[in-house]
Parts: C-alpha cells; structure tokens; sequence
C-alpha cells in the first residue's frame, strides 16, 4: 500500500510560545485530513509544549548530536528529543551542511543515534545551484544518499528522504515539474540499491518554496510523497492550503 503523503513544516530558527495558536490551528487541521500525516518541526525550544498540545501530528527536530551524552555545550541528542515528545528528527539540512559544516558522514551518525533513540529520520539531499548547472545535480544527490543514509536491518521503514534543491530554498523558484520528476526517479532508484525491495517504500519529499499556489502541481510530479515546508509552515492558513493539496478534500 503506498504511504500516506508526509507534509513536513519546518520552521527553521522562528517561532516562540507565540505560536503555540498557530501549533494549534495547524493540529486541527490535520485531524480534519486523516489522508495526510502531517508534521511540524519546530526550534528545540517549542518541541515539548508542540508535542503535549498535538493529538494528531507529529513533533519533531531539526537537527540532534550523534553522540548520547556528554561535554557537547549548546548540542541536544537524540534521546533528549524523544524525551520532549519528539517522534522525528530532520538530518543533515543543506543550512546545516553549509553552515555548520555538516558532512555526510557526520549526518548519518546522527541518523543513527535518532534511530538508536527510537525517531524517525527525514534525510535531506539536494544540489547548489553551480552543481545543477554542471549537470552534476543527480550525482550529487546521489552520492549523498549513499553516504549520509543509515542502512541496516529494519531500517528504511523509518527513513524518510527530502530531496531540497539548495538553491530552491527560500528563493520562490522551483525547478519544473519534469525536473522534479526526473530526480526524483533517481532517487527511487537508488534507495532500491541501498535498502533492496523496502527502498520502494520509502517517502521521497519534495522541499524548495513550495507555498499554497504551486503545492498541487510539486506534489503530482513523479515519486513525490509530500513536502517539506519552510517559510509556509509558519502559518497554519498556508500550511493547511498544502496539507488540502496533497489530499484532496477533507471534512470540511
Ligand atoms: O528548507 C526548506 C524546508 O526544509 C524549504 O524552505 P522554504 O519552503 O522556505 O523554501
């Protein structure tokens, strides 16, 4: 059976307790289209007043430590996560790779250490714009796949893949809708060479300015599973205009 479409909102370093009545609208929305999981990962700060609060999406991380434990000042692991009510983290987020150094081998050892913790992992791969016009961006991606994915037994049913094109982010340009589908059937591919038959059931997402007015068409492009959502998961009213996209009508 295939999944569900997974939409992911990622809200990056924003939010306060002010956005608790937006936590809460986005929450309600999501038991009203019981066709789509629904996600929000917000700032550490707001992960477990999110998670005490949701009755029906999911709460997760944006980053967390490889390591248990231990003299990492200002890092948070991945059990510390689970323990606020996380049940998912992102991993390995172009901002992070680009700003913090973030190598694909440092971002499967997180992906281990959340899985070893009990989340749920959403990888993200995605190519620089210099790399899309060399032609380099399937390689790129990937060989990112082969090195930051986690591997083993049992473990491509808690994988999620989020394919963001670096220079997608944030800009309002997407790539069309053929060249999303191309990637993306790449990307199928080679998650069947890493995880073998159970590679074909793991969620690709798509990420890179989708907003309320492009979100049917990102989602209908070929293997794509849903959506990570950066700028228009801050506000439930264009959240749930995306959540209504990938599942077609709800109860209201
Ligand atoms: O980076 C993203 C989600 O992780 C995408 O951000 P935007 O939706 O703001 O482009």
């Amino acid at each position: 059976m295939a999944n569900r479409p997974f939409i992911v909102g990622n809200w990056k370093m924003n939010g306060t307790r002010a956005m608790l009545a937006e936590a809460r609208a986005i929450d309600r929305g999501a038991a009203r289209h019981a066709g789509v999981r629904v996600a929000v990962a917000p700032p550490f700060t707001l992960i477990q007043a999110l998670a005490e609060n949701a009755e029906t999406m999911a709460i997760g991380g944006q980053d967390c430590h490889a390591a248990a434990s231990g003299a990492y000042t200002g890092d948070v692991s991945a059990a510390m996560l689970a323990d606020s009510g996380a049940s998912f983290t992102i991993l390995g987020h172009s901002e992070r790779r680009a700003m913090h150094g973030e190598t694909d081998e440092i971002v499967r050892a997180k992906a281990e250490a959340a899985l070893a913790a009990g989340l749920e992992v959403i990888v993200c791969v995605g190519e620089t714009e210099a790399q899309r016009d060399a032609g380099q961006a399937e390689a790129v991606v990937c060989g990112q796949l082969d090195c930051s994915l986690p591997v083993g037994e049992g473990v491509a049913g808690r994988v999620t893949v989020a394919y963001e094109p670096v220079w997608a982010i944030g800009t309002g340009r997407v790539p069309s809708v053929e060249d999303i589908g191309a990637i993306h059937r790449a990307i199928r591919a080679r998650l069947v060479t890493i995880y073998g038959e159970d590679g074909a059931g793991v969620s690709i997402l798509y990420g890179g300015s989708v907003n309320a007015a492009n979100a049917a068409e990102l989602l209908a492009a070929d293997e794509v599973g849903g959506a990570l959502v950066g700028g228009a998961s801050l506000q439930a009213d264009s959240f749930l205009a995306i959540v209504l996209a990938a599942g077609g009508p709800g109860e209201e």
